[in-house]
């Protein structure tokens, strides 16, 4: 596994300019956090979020340690890891052990899609990247009786990153709460402590008219839905069946938030939205819920160390109704984990298609999970009619986040961006006048024009 120091200066150490405009640089786990996504010039942080010079990068996400300015220099890039070993052109290649879960309904159709690109991608970046697949979900409970085997979380957790694609679907839909696959799911993300879930929603131009609302509400829009994710009425106990006083059946859950899970969600948020433009709306229903009252105070308060940072407040009803009505209004989001699931779906729909959303989770320590927000669609399940590109671009987000490799993220996204101008579309997004092309043949068509990228065309995108 890549242990890696890395000190870059490089132009093209890749603003992306499509799906995470303005993001580039995010420390995790607030203060004495250990967690950094790269930056810009690559240079990490620790401790103090302000301390973006070189030194400490984070344990981690990418489990990395700084060991000072790099030895190996690749295109402009200053790159040296502990693990780097010499390619045959004597260029130095980054190894990194990455762990696929397919999952379930459409999850290996495109998976294999969103493999191949990295493949290809590893290449031309100079990437040793290693694959291994397990199973979660419904395939791993019809394989080992359990949605999350051991062995699946031992194998992420040995990972540089995860990358998963979506589990879930009709045949698991009645099982016992211990065997549905959306339980392997919720353990995977605690079992990595991946509490932060990014969920940017941008609207792409070629895509404006993919969007069920009027072109003048969603041209532009970019939002970033910070999404805390292992906690809340997800994870809080008490939870179960029982009965009342009256001898009816009972379901409950409990909401539940600490002032860490609150804090360390809020640094996060706010880190986000200062590199973004400066604006953060939490959402939250303090009007009736104490754990939201408990939230907006804490947001507050970290809000203080943020003078820079605009903050708003919105009770997540409004919010759900704002995002239609008028999306422009939002930079950056954060909120709970049940609001931020109802919410980035919703925002999805601003895009044109949830096939089209990517998505990165993070903790303090541990690979991060990269898996798009769309679920395993089985209504489309095996009919080669998926998008891929959420997986693509989840694939991207994690070059850049999990592996700080932000010029191979930024190839991907750049190839995405050519294959759209082109006109090419599946089914979700496709719209008069363009090309339907099957979750395969986007796959064909992806990789052709990856294999033509250059790293000058990839950042001129970026200008
Ligand atoms: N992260 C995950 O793994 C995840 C997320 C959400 C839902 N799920 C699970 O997925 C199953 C289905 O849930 P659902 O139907 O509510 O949500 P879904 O996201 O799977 O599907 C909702 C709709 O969007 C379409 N869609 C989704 N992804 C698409 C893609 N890439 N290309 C084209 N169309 C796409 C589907 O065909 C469907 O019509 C459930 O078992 C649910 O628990 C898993
Ligand atoms: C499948 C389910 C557990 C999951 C969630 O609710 O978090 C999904 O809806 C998502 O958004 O990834």
């Amino acid at each position: 596994m890549a242990a890696c120091a890395f000190s870059c200066s490089s132009a093209a150490a890749v603003k992306s300019a499509v799906f995470v405009r303005g993001t580039e640089s995010l420390s995790v786990g607030g203060k004495g956090g250990r967690v950094s996504i790269p930056s810009t010039s690559l240079s990490c942080s620790f401790k103090a979020l302000s301390a973006r010079q070189h030194g400490h990068c984070l344990e981690g996400l990418v489990k990395h340690t700084v060991q000072g300015e790099g030895s190996c220099r690749r295109k402009s890039m200053a790159v040296v890891r502990a693990s780097a070993s010499e390619t045959s052109e004597g260029a130095c290649a980054r190894s990194y052990k990455i762990t696929l879960l397919p999952g379930d309904g459409i999850g290996p159709e495109i998976m294999k899609v969103a493999k191949e690109v990295l493949k290809m991608v590893g290449q031309q970046e100079g990437m040793e990247l290693a694959f291994e697949e397990a199973l979660v979900g419904g395939a791993a409970i019809d394989e080992y009786g359990n949605p999350l085997p051991d062995s699946s979380l031992a194998l992420c957790r040995n990972s540089d990153a995860v990358l998963l694609a979506a589990i879930g679907g009709y045949k698991w839909d009645n099982n016992t709460a211990h065997l549905r696959p959306e339980r392997g799911l919720l353990g995977l993300r605690a079992g990595l402590g991946a509490f932060a879930n990014l969920r940017p929603a941008t609207v792409l131009p070629q895509l404006v008219d993919a969007s069920t609302l009027k072109r003048e509400v969603v041209e532009g829009v970019d939002i970033m839905v910070v999404r805390e994710l292992t906690g809340g009425i997800y994870f809080g106990q008490p939870k179960g069946f029982g009965v009342n006083e009256a001898g009816e059946r009972t379901g409950f859950n409990t909401m539940i938030y600490s002032v860490q899970e609150i804090d360390r969600i809020a640094r996060v948020a706010f880190e986000m939205a200062r590199k973004r433009r400066g604006r953060l709306c939490s959402v939250d229903k303090s009007n009736v819920l104490e754990t939201s009252q408990l939230w907006r105070e804490r947001v507050t308060e970290i809000g203080k160390e943020y003078p820079d940072v605009e903050l708003s407040h919105m009770y997540v009803d409004n919010a759900a109704m704002q995002l239609i009505r008028a999306p422009k209004q939002f930079d950056t989001i954060v909120t709970g984990n049940i609001f931020g699931d109802i919410l980035s779906d919703e925002a999805s729909m601003l895009t044109g298609s949830i096939g089209m959303l990517p998505s990165a989770s993070v903790g303090e320590s541990g690979p991060g999970l990269f898996e798009p927000v769309h679920g395993s669609a089985p209504d489309i399940a095996g009919q080669d009619k998926a998008n891929p590109l959420a997986q693509v671009l989840s694939a991207a987000m994690m070059l850049r986040y999990g592996l700080n490799e932000p010029a191979a993220a930024q190839r991907i996204e750049a190839t995405v961006f050519n294959v759209l101008d082109k006109g090419y579309r599946t089914g979700d997004i496709m719209s008069a006048g363009k090309t339907l092309v099957g979750c395969a043949q986007m796959g064909d068509i992806l990789l052709h024009s990856l294999s033509q990228s250059t790293e000058s065309h990839a950042a001129s995108l970026t200008a």
